[in-house]
């Protein structure tokens, strides 16, 4: 087999929104400072490529599509339907009313008619995920589970809150830890050893442990000790004590402390089986550049591939919601038939074109804006409802205030681009008898992690923060996110409003902002192929303005 070093440059960043108008967004990645690059790399830092960051394809590359390997899943999505209008009174052409209803319901449940038993899972992971509450798979684990056990590499997009970190986990446990298929001989014995199984990287501490006790939930108390979380901001020699003394299969961590302990030695990931990127587009965004090519140099290589050439020694694993092309190209060069998994439906990357950030299906028949409303029904939850609301900067805090109201929203998310303003705004509502926290990179691990708690027990009702709380965060209580400050582009758009309208729940984004910032709603609404009409709140009500 040839090793075909791939030279495509990697250039990891969405379609931008014009830069010119925006804020220039400094961005924190929780424990480090770090500036954002939205359209260009730091050409002092030389170009990014697919071989530096260790994509070295152990495999001969063909160009011949496997289609007949591959199970085709494809059911076609549905746009989602937009409101009835009406026309009202004093010159405002109003709609009827909105209101969330008191308790989340499932509304479109995003369950195939799988059980879990027909994926091939060992029986005892059967008996964890019952006890967990698990019953049915959602789409994206009924496609990702079969496919990964099957040995693939794979690239997972599915949209916010639909069930893509157990997608990956389930396959992890089916084959590491004590949960894992009984032998040939019908052993199933777990022995600990000092080498890592599975490395599972998330771009902020926060996801990092949430992945963790996902984990744990599904291992219970008696084998908690198989993972081990390896976040930043943590005390770090008290990691490495446990790497020493527990010797977990599985670590979850943040770029930054991974590499850390590695380069110090205490990490021994070199015959790891599964690498897993959670939101690979941030992981292998510039901001993490040098963490994860620490990561990448020393986890599990393809030296010990499968003779046969078809089953790879380390899985790799990249998940996202938003998976723009330049993944794609990265996860391209990994040779073993990288596959494309999305719910219901699982393709090879070397079938897939670049027509945009989201829009990573390749195109074949339909309409323009067809295809646009597909895009977007990539990332974001169908059952979402997307508004926009024009307030002068002064009267924004306010104008959420009313919209919590109107909407009867109890648990909420409001973005901001800045700490000093996200500080104001939580000190404004307060000051009008709204309970509301801030939480941003700012604060200690411990202030995140009670003001979390707090908000999650619903004792904190407004919880205003910034990009950092955008992606993988999951409170299913959510039921509204605002955007205070405009996001940077449509795929920080999707992130921030996948906080909301998990796995099937219903679920509002109101995005307020001033009169000449409309154009870049209108350009948000353009690229994600979604409705985002005006509205207001009077009288309590949140009312929809018609367009002329
Ligand atoms: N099969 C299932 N049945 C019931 N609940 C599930 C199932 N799968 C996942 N969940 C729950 O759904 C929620 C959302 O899942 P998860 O966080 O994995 O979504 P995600 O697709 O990774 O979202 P994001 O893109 O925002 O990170 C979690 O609370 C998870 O425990």
């Amino acid at each position: 087999m040839l090793a075909l070093p791939s030279t495509r440059l990697l250039l990891l960043f969405g379609e931008s929104l014009p830069s010119s108008r925006l804020p220039n967004v400094s961005r924190k990645v929780w424990g480090q400072t770090s500036v954002r690059f939205v359209s260009q790399v730091n050409p002092d830092n030389g170009p990014l490529t697919l071989s530096s960051l260790g994509f070295k394809s152990g495999f001969e590359k063909t160009n011949k599509i496997k289609a007949d390997k591959i199970e085709r899943l494809d059911v076609p999505s549905e746009a989602p339907k937009s409101k009835v209008r009406g026309v009202g009174s004093n010159g405002i052409k109003t709609v009827k009313a909105v209101g969330l209803k008191k308790s989340l319901e499932i509304e479109s449940a995003p369950f195939s008619a799988k059980s879990f038993s027909e994926l091939g899972l060992p029986p005892l992971l059967l008996e964890r995920l019952d006890t967990a509450g698990f019953t049915v798979p959602t789409d994206v684990q009924s496609a990702a589970v079969p496919t990964i056990l099957k040995g693939h590499d794979v690239v997972i997009q599915s949209y916010t809150g639909s069930g893509k970190t157990l997608a990956y986990l389930l396959p992890i446990l089916s084959e590491v830890g004590p949960l894992k298929k009984k032998s040939a001989n019908g052993e199933s014995e777990f022995e600990k050893k000092k080498e890592i199984d599975a490395v599972i990287v998330a771009p902020s501490r926060e996801l990092g442990m949430q992945i963790v006790r996902e984990v744990e939930k599904l291992l219970g108390p008696t084998d908690k000790k198989v993972v081990q979380q390896l976040v930043g901001g943590a005390n770090r020699s008290r990691q490495e004590e446990a790497l020493k003394k527990n010797k977990p299969a599985i670590v979850v961590g943040t770029p930054g402390r991974i590499a850390e302990i590695s380069a110090a030695g205490k990490l021994h990931t070199h015959s790891c089986r599964f690498l897993v990127l959670d939101e690979v587009d941030e992981l292998l965004s510039f901001n993490f550049r040098e963490d994860m090519h620490r990561i990448l140099e020393h986890v599990g290589r393809r030296s010990g591939a499968d003779p046969r050439g078809s089953i790879a020694a380390r899985r790799t694993i990249m998940v996202s919601a938003t998976v723009p092309f330049s993944v794609i190209r990265a996860a391209r060069s990994w040779g073993s038939d990288p596959l494309l998994v999305q719910a219901k439906k699982v393709m090879p990357l070397e079938a897939v074109s670049p027509s945009g950030p989201v829009n990573i299906l390749k195109p074949t028949s339909g309409s323009d804006s067809s295809m646009r409303t597909q895009a977007a029904l990539q990332s974001l939850p169908p059952a979402l409802k997307h508004y926009h609301c024009v307030a002068k900067l002064q009267h924004k805090v306010d104008t959420l205030r009313r919209c919590v109201h109107a909407l009867d929203a109890k648990c909420v998310i409001a973005f901001m681009n800045h700490t000093k303003q996200l500080k104001d705004a939580v000190f404004k509502l307060a000051a009008r008898g709204m309970v509301a926290a801030e939480l941003h990179g700012d604060l200690g691990k411990l202030a995140r992690s009670t003001t979390l708690k707090k908000f999650k027990n619903g004792e904190v009702r407004v919880l205003v923060t910034n990009e950092l709380s955008a992606r993988g965060l999951d409170v299913a209580e959510c039921d509204l996110v605002v955007n205070l400050d405009l996001p940077t582009d449509s795929i920080h758009y999707a992130h921030r409003a996948g906080r909301t309208g998990r796995l099937g729940r219903k679920g509002t984004v109101v995005t307020i902002c001033e009169e000449p910032e409309v154009f870049v709603v209108k350009k948000l609404q353009k690229q994600l192929g979604i409705p985002i009409p005006a509205c207001e709140f009077t009288e309590g009500k949140l009312n929809v303005i018609e367009e002329d």
